[in-house]
């Protein structure tokens, strides 16, 4: 058995706006988050941890924020896109544990439908799927409420 373990890291700061989206779920905030696409850190930063793991680069290489077609995009598109390259390498998602990190908005209310959809999105159980949450005591960029960061580790098997 081939397992493979990646791990993503990604920013989207704070700009004007009525919600978030994060995780593929609209969370209604007093901010938007800026970006090309839809700005959904949480889908990036999941993104990123299943191309890490095949060593397959990164969410920039493979939708350049330079190329237009990108601007407004649906993030469900990216890891649809990491979770078929991983298949077509052999692989299947075993589980992914996300966390993301700010003050605000609240994540808990909202992590079992992150969850559902993450689920959706990867053609995964839900059980498979962690959506986590953590302020920075108040420190920091994300402390200062100035954007959201987020971690993800994903594993992958090859029977
Ligand atoms: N944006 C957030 C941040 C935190 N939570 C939940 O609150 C718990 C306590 O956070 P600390 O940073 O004080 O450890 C955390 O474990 C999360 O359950 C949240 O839902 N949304
Ligand atoms: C998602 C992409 C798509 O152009 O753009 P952004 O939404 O700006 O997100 P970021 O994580 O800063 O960069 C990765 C890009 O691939």
């Amino acid at each position: 058995m081939d397992i493979r373990l990646g791990n993503g890291f990604d920013v989207h700061a704070f700009g004007p706006g009525d919600h978030v989206t994060l995780c593929g779920v609209t969370v209604p905030h007093d901010r938007g988050l800026v970006g090309h696409s839809d700005a959904d850190v949480g889908l990036h930063t999941i993104t990123d941890a299943i191309y890490g793991a095949l060593a397959r680069g990164d969410i920039g290489q493979h939708f350049p924020p330079s190329d237009p077609q990108w601007k407004g995009t649906d993030s469900a598109v990216f890891l649809r896109h990491a979770v078929a390259l991983a298949r077509d390498l052999g692989f299947g998602l075993s589980n992914i544990d996300c966390t993301l990190i700010c003050e605000t908005p609240k994540i808990g209310p909202h992590a079992p439908a992150m969850r559902t959809r993450i689920a959706e999105i990867a053609g995964l159980e839900q059980d498979r799927i962690s959506v986590k949450a953590t302020t920075s005591e108040r420190l920091g960029f994300t402390g200062r409420g100035e954007g959201i960061a987020c971690l993800a580790t994903a594993a992958l098997v090859k029977p």
